[in-house]
């Protein structure tokens, strides 16, 4: 299938040399999402006027079922994280684990869904690359700088610490690491708090991210954490998706994890969670507000209807949540998606 290499369009790259091959890969699959997110926006799936500042070119076509794809993987996450801020009246922290060049925290900024404070975690070259653009690029830095109270910013190659925002270079496998490096930089366990990975957890073998899973539904008493990534991988389009990476040295190391839906979220069931949901994107897709789906389907024609299927029903999102303060309907709703899906089916 020409969708089944989503992150990776199958674009020719060097091999890797280096020792750390593997973690090299992965690492550029942040530029694969990034250029594909970049791409989209500049057809109209989307807005993001902030994503051109971290990808300046914006590149090759892609073809129409992988912008739907990401339309859909943009708008299902952030239903369910501003759902979140909203619950919480934002009064809340996110972390976004594997972040890449992610710039949600410039959306929530101009949207006025602003947490308390908004980490992001990825390895420390990536970490240094983004920094650089943040530093250099007045569009990023403004937001950061005007919501910063004192004039000093933390601020070295691998990490940014202002009050709102924190940045900082770490590697998800290693718990003790990353949690020494969080509290350093004032996380604070006491409150609500959403982790999001995005296409991260599929790069670590499923011992290292039930491990990571397991971390947050232990540090927070009232979580929620989302998951977006790939499902049902064991049939032959999930093959391709699997050899497609692999010829760019890419293993998806988390690919048994990916199963299907209860495979992911047995990885939260058994790791302290209360509540899990998991839809496949083709049912995200088909919930989205409908008049957005129809003006998005207007932008690029689809001969092959069966492509966006295929390749939608190979990603789903995953949330989970609990709630020790039992701050229950009125603060904190366990099943945030529920008032979503029964909403837009009703509506439909
Ligand atoms: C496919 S990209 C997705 C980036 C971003 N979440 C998005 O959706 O735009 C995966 C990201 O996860 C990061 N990542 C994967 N494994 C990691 C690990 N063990 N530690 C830190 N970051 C990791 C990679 O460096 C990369 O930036």
């Amino acid at each position: 299938g020409r969708a089944a290499g989503r992150e990776s369009p199958m674009a020719a790259r060097q091999p890797f040399t280096d020792t750390d091959t593997a973690d090299e890969a992965v690492r550029a699959t942040c530029d694969d999402a990034t250029t594909c997110k970049r791409f989209a926006t500049s057809k109209g799936y989307w807005k993001d006027p902030y994503i051109q500042y971290f990808v300046r070119s914006v590149g090759d076509r892609k073809a129409p079922e992988i912008n739907r794809g990401y339309y859909a993987r943009v708008q299902g996450v952030n239903h369910l994280l501003d759902a979140f801020l909203r619950k919480t009246q934002c009064d809340c922290q996110v972390i976004n684990l594997g972040a890449g060049l992610d710039t949600t925290f410039w959306r929530l900024k101009d949207e006025n869904l602003m947490p308390r404070k908004f980490f992001e975690v990825d390895f420390p070259t990536v970490v240094a690359r983004k920094i650089h653009n943040i530093k250099t690029k007045p569009p990023l830095s403004k937001p950061i700088i005007e919501t910063h109270s004192t004039d000093s910013l933390l601020l070295d190659a691998h990490s940014l610490e202002s009050d709102r925002y924190c940045i900082i270079g770490a590697d998800l496998r290693d718990i003790s690491s990353l949690d020494e490096k969080l509290k350093k930089f004032q996380l604070n366990p006491e409150l609500p708090t959403l982790l999001l990975s995005e296409c991260v957890l599929v790069y670590m073998t499923p011992s290292h991210s039930s491990n990571l899973v397991h971390w947050a539904a232990e540090t927070f008493h009232t979580a929620m954490f989302i998951n977006y990534e790939q499902v049902n991988m064991s049939d032959r389009f999930g093959q391709v998706m699997i050899e497609n990476l692999q010829r760019r040295q890419c293993t998806l190391a988390g690919v048994e994890a990916c199963q299907t839906l209860d495979s992911q979220k047995d990885r939260f069931l058994k790791t302290g969670w209360e509540h899990v949901d998991a839809l496949d994107m083709m049912t995200v897709y088909s919930m989205l507000p409908q008049d957005d789906v129809a003006r998005i389907e207007r932008l690029e024609f689809l001969d092959e209807k069966e492509l966006l299927q295929q390749l939608l029903q190979h990603y789903n999102i995953c949330w989970a949540t609990k709630d020790k303060l039992n701050l229950g309907n009125a603060h904190f709703n366990v099943s945030l998606m529920n008032g979503y899906v029964s909403c837009e089916r009703t509506s439909k």
